[in-house]
């Protein structure tokens, strides 16, 4: 390919975000529009994230897309909502500007090359990294700036969320076409410094029940799942906004707990059932209230999405000793110096009070690993081109 038809390119990265209070359910499977507002934390992009490039060409034939390695179908209806809705609002911006005669990018096909930097589809939010990342780095190579999270959303409707760094607000609206159902920050990932994050990796296997599907189900068959959208959720919304700007850990903690059971609940109500915690996830929310309890109040909250693997939230100094308390209830197997990943745990030596307390039959391996992290930013631009996905032909540089 020669030096002026080398595809116009960019590469963006995104977060993954967990929630503290549930989405679960839609009132339009299309739009993806749901039945009850959310709210959830960014996770630090240093740790987890997507990183996605995009390339337009005149070269290409036909667009296509490539997922950690793999060419993947590009006529996907979420992929399409995506990329029509980017395009759109670039002909829209382009209209009746001084560059609509100049030629554009915006007639040619696109390649997208998109890697995750941990399991995908395993309950770690890998389509809420995945479809922000893509939206925003189709429209930084468009030169769409506009608000981003209602196409997001189309992608899949925990993407909103990941548009924004920090503590985020997904407001489920109340129009038919969505344009009021938005994700919005409330405050930024420096708000509160202390927080961090530990994602338990029990099983990085692909789950059984897709969130997708598994929510459609819980709409159709569980009567908890109404009354949770309709009595619970708004009040709960409120409290959780509350106790983030005050930054009072107690309240935050046991909401988050609460509403992960609630949750799960509702996945039990729906039927046939769906069982996504299983015999580990059920000891690690015991160990989180032992601990608690010796202390007398929440140091640690659990909070589960669409799979076994816990995210434990707790402020900086209870990180070493909560790490060490979970080492003891969970011994790693083989991977004793591959247990820890992220940022760095100290050692901590627990009180003999503290171990009679969690006393527990130990269970070798039920944790594979612990990813340490903390509240971060929304997509980033990257800069150096030899962190670009895609080769200067327009393929990826590396595949599966
Ligand atoms: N980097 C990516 N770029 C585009 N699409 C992605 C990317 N990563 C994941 N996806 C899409 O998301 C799908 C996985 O979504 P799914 O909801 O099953 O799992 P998850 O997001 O990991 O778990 P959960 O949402 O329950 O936490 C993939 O099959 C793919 O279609
Ligand atoms: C349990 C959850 O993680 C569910 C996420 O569901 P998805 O956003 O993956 O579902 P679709 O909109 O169908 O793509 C809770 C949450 O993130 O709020």
């Amino acid at each position: 390919m020669s030096g002026e038809r080398r595809p116009a390119a960019v590469t963006c990265t995104a977060p993954i975000n967990i929630a503290v209070i549930k989405y679960w359910g839609k009132r339009n499977e299309e739009l993806i529009l749901p039945i009850n507002s959310s709210l959830s934390v960014t996770l630090h992009q240093d740790q987890l994230k997507t990183t996605t490039s995009a390339a337009a060409s005149r070269d290409f034939k036909e667009d296509r897309i490539w997922l950690n390695g793999r060419e993947e179908n590009i006529n996907q209806p979420r992929l399409q909502s995506c990329l029509r809705e980017i395009r759109r609002l670039a002909r829209k911006r382009r209209s009746g500007s001084e560059e609509e005669s100049t030629p554009c990018i915006l007639s040619y096909r696109v390649h997208i090359c998109s890697e995750n930097n941990f399991p995908t589809a395993a309950g770690l939010a890998s389509s809420a990294a995945g479809y922000a990342c893509l939206v925003y780095t189709l429209a930084t190579l468009y030169g769409v700036e506009t608000e981003l999270s209602e196409i997001a959303r189309q992608g899949s409707g925990s993407a909103c969320r990941s548009i924004y760094g920090g503590f985020v607000q997904w407001l489920m609206g109340e129009r038919d076409d969505g344009k009021d159902s938005l994700a919005q920050q409330i405050a930024p990932e420096s708000h509160w410094p202390e927080l961090q994050v530990l994602v338990l990796v029990v099983s990085a296997e692909r789950k059984p029940v897709g969130s997708t599907a598994g929510m459609q189900t819980s709409v159709e068959t569980s009567p908890l799942l109404k009354h949770r959208a309709e009595a619970v959720v708004p009040d709960r919304v409120k409290e959780m906004c509350e106790a983030i700007r005050q930054r009072d850990f107690e309240r935050f903690g046991q909401l988050t707990m609460k509403d992960s059971n609630q949750f799960h609940a509702t996945c039990l109500d729906t039927f046939p059932p769906i069982f996504y915690l299983n015999d580990i996830s059920r000891c690690i929310i015991h160990v989180v209230h032992l601990f608690n309890t010796y202390y007398g109040q929440t140091k640690v909250a659990y909070t589960f999405d669409a799979g076994p693997n816990a995210v434990i939230f707790c402020l900086e100094q209870t990180v070493d000793e909560f790490v060490s308390a979970l080492r003891c209830c969970f011994p790693p197997e083989s991977n004793g110096d591959m247990f820890l990943k992220g940022l760095p745990a100290g050692p901590a030596v627990l009180s003999k009070e503290l171990k009679m307390a969690m006393d527990m039959e130990p269970r070798p391996g039920g944790i594979q690993y612990i990813i340490i992290t903390k509240p971060g930013p929304g997509p980033q631009l990257v800069e150096d081109p030899s962190l670009h996905l895609l080769g200067k032909d327009g393929l990826p540089k590396h595949s599966a």
